[in-house]
């Protein structure tokens, strides 16, 4: 059965009282919630809250102690065999370590992203098709980097590397993109254009985006909907207008000395004034200024 929102739109993915225990640690607890097709989604939270582990569960790379995880009707936490490898073609995913073959080129690595979508023969001769090509050259002209395409992945800059990881995830045609913390290796310039293009991809292709964030103000700028983990828990969902400076408190906490946690602690920022402040409070190395 599939659930209606208030709206009266129907959830493409619903996660049904979702639990992950490691051992005696419940890392994800009792977690309910329906995304409806076409949102961008941010989950923020402080380190351990459960982030990760949320996302890994929804694409499978690891399964819920309890709950079910639906999607478009179909329980995806039931899938094995061809329709696990199916369900992870249709939800594609982004690491904070872009997660390419170093030693491959750039364009084998996006091609590697039709992967699930041939058979093993196919795949086993390592043959792509011309059209196969191009998609994956249009994918990187897309992103800005088809000049790269020659080079050994390993050899890209990290916001390069994870512009390649978007390409990829491109190739899968995927329905929905998880990105577990996409820019926390990134310097703000990076940062800046790896959330430009995921917003362009939610923009124009209508795809599902939920990714992880550690700056609130970055979720902030790119979400129409944020989620607020805590203790495994979601302790915030709405709209980015109604993140209040309380419910920041509830999804950050208060520091070891009991003071609130600031929203400077929890920001990387790409906005350029932060950044000028920054550099001029010396916190910051000069180069980054002026993005
Ligand atoms: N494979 C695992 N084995 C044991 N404990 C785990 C495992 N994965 C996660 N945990 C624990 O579960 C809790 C939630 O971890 P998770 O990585 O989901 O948090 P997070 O919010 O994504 O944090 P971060 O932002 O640091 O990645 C943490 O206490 C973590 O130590």
């Amino acid at each position: 059965m599939r659930l209606k929102q208030p709206n009266g739109k129907v959830a493409m993915l619903e996660i049904r009282n979702v639990s992950r225990r490691f051992g005696k640690k419940t890392a994800v607890d009792s977690v309910a919630l329906e995304i409806e097709q076409g949102q961008m989604v941010g989950i923020i939270g402080r380190s351990g809250a459960g982030k990760s582990t949320l996302l890994r569960m929804i694409n499978r790379l690891i399964d819920p102690s309890q709950g079910s995880i639906f999607f478009e009707g179909a329980e995806v936490s039931a899938h094995r065999g061809a329709t696990l490898r199916r369900w992870q073609r249709d939800c594609a995913m982004i690491f904070q370590q872009f997660n390419l073959v170093p030693r491959l080129d750039v364009l084998t690595n996006v091609l590697l992203g039709r992967l699930n979508h041939r058979s093993t023969a196919l795949n086993l001769l390592g043959m792509f098709s011309n059209e196969e090509r191009a998609q994956a050259i249009a994918a990187l002209e897309r992103l800005d980097i088809a000049p790269t395409a020659l080079q050994r992945a390993g050899t890209l800059s990290g916001g390069q590397q994870q512009r390649v990881a978007i390409a990829r995830a491109l190739m899968q045609q995927p329905k929905l993109i998880l990105a577990d913390e996409p820019i926390a290796s990134l310097d703000p310039m990076n940062a800046k254009v790896v959330m430009d293009s995921l917003r362009d991809i939610n923009l124009r292709e209508g795809i599902t985006v939920i990714t992880n964030l550690h700056t609130l103000d970055t979720a902030r700028s790119y979400c129409n909907r944020i989620i607020g983990m805590a203790g495994g828990k979601v302790v915030f969902d709405g709209a980015p207008e109604s993140l209040t400076r309380e419910a920041v408190r509830l999804v950050y906490g208060a520091d070891a000395n009991g003071e609130e946690i600031s929203e400077a602690i929890t920001s990387t920022s790409i906005r350029p004034e932060r950044l000028r402040k920054l550099e001029s409070a010396g916190s910051l190395e000069p180069a980054y200024a002026g993005h």
